[in-house]
């Protein structure tokens, strides 16, 4: 049971890494170059191949670095010294990270965001088609929260809930958090020696937010938020797994199904809670009509839906929007993220997979609508 669960990070394709400030910076005396290195080492390899895997990275550690940076020996209270503090920092990170992805040829993009960015509609889809263009094209994004021009209210707080939520912005199959403390213990281990890790759990075991305490010095949300961000991850689907970054080849290691760290787990299975998600958050774009054989495929086989099937098309939607698929008389049938934008999408009305390549120049995958990506209505 613990090594299937396990086997959902040996699938995991799309993944988003939360790196924590105590790491990054050798716990607060500056970047750790070699630490970073060593990560990057291992994302190059985990992006490469047949298997290869998408990875966004959420990186912590602009303030801790640039108070190093600025030479202030604690962290100010004052929001606008923290704030410049933030903004000489996240040039040393981005700098760090695209030295060292550059070694492996690898390009980066840094992305600062808002709670605006993810919470108002509009700047959401902005948000996620940007990032979705950039993994596409096999850019790795590095992304911080906009520390600067953030106050109180609408700040995220901890890039723990910033990483759960851009896991769920890309529907990404796992959230690994890296920290410095072995994962989640049966209480926090700076006051008690003897604290058992746990290895797997429910990411909502009430539980789990009793021996969850408080962060170090440098971090900003501890243990309590990691534990809410799986929970939050858990709403798409992803699996969550928190695990010290100071483990030699931890990220090749954990995604292999090695059991270390503390995996947390939705409460449906990731499909499941995927979909769920998916035909609850997401707001369609256009629709397609699909004939009786479609409609009957869908329905009581759960395939994939081909362009074959489809007979017409409205609205002006992107690849990986949510579409509504209905039948000729109207009726509700699905909902599912489309595979082509409505321009490609109109050409291959009708057609038989085996001729996308030809009408097109190009085939991005043999469906309209992947089953992985479709929610049966009704
Ligand atoms: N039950 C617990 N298990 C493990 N660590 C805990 C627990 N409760 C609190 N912590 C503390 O949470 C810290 C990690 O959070 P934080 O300092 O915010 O790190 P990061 O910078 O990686 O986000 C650990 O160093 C640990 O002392
Ligand atoms: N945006 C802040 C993130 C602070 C934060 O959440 O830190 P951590 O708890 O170490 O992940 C920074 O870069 O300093």
């Amino acid at each position: 049971m613990a090594q299937q669960q396990r086997d959902a990070l040996i699938q995991a394709r799309r993944i988003v890494i939360k790196i924590g400030s105590a790491l990054l910076t050798n716990d607060g005396q500056g970047l750790d170059r070699r630490a970073i290195a060593a990560w990057v080492e291992q994302i190059a390899h985990l992006c490469q191949g047949p298997q290869a895997r998408e990875v966004i990275l959420v990186s912590s550690g602009s303030v801790a670095e640039g108070l190093v940076r600025l030479g202030w020996r604690t962290r100010p209270s004052a929001v606008h010294e923290l704030q410049a503090a933030a903004a000489v920092g996240q040039m040393g990170l981005v700098q760090t990270w695209e030295s060292a992805f550059q070694q492996h040829g690898i390009r980066t993009a840094q992305i600062l965001l808002t709670h605006d960015d993810l919470s108002n509609r509009r700047r959401y889809l902005n948000a996620r088609s940007a990032l979705r263009t950039l993994v596409e094209l096999k850019v790795i994004p590095i992304i911080n929260e906009n520390d600067t021009v953030v106050t109180d209210e609408i700040r995220f707080g901890d890039n723990d809930t910033l990483g759960a939520l851009v896991a769920n912005l890309l529907e990404a199959d796992a959230l690994l958090i890296l920290t410095d403390q072995e994962g989640v213990f049966d209480a926090d281990p700076r006051h008690h020696a003897h604290a058992q890790l746990i290895e797997q759990a429910r990411a909502d075991d009430p539980q789990l937010l009793q021996v969850a305490g408080d962060g170090g010095a440098l971090g900003r949300g501890g243990m309590i938020t990691k534990i809410r961000a799986a929970r939050l991850a858990a709403r798409s689907g992803a699996v969550t797994l928190i695990a010290s970054g100071r483990q030699p080849q931890v990220l090749a290691r954990a995604l292999a199904g090695e059991h270390l760290g503390t995996l947390l787990l939705p409460d449906h299975e990731p499909m499941a809670a995927r979909k769920r998600w998916l035909a609850g958050h997401l707001q369609v774009r256009g629709t397609l009509t699909l004939d009786a054989g479609a409609v009957r495929v869908l329905r009581d086989s759960g395939r994939s839906l081909l362009p074959v099937g489809v007979r017409q098309l409205q609205g002006d939607f992107r690849r990986g929007d949510m579409v509504l698929c209905v039948a000729e008389d109207g009726e509700r049938i699905a909902k599912g993220l489309v595979n082509y934008d409505a321009e490609d999408a109109r050409k291959l009305l009708g057609q038989p997979s085996q001729n996308i390549q030809n009408l097109l120049g190009y085939m991005e995958s043999p469906e309209l609508i992947h089953r992985d990506n479709l929610v049966l209505i009704g």
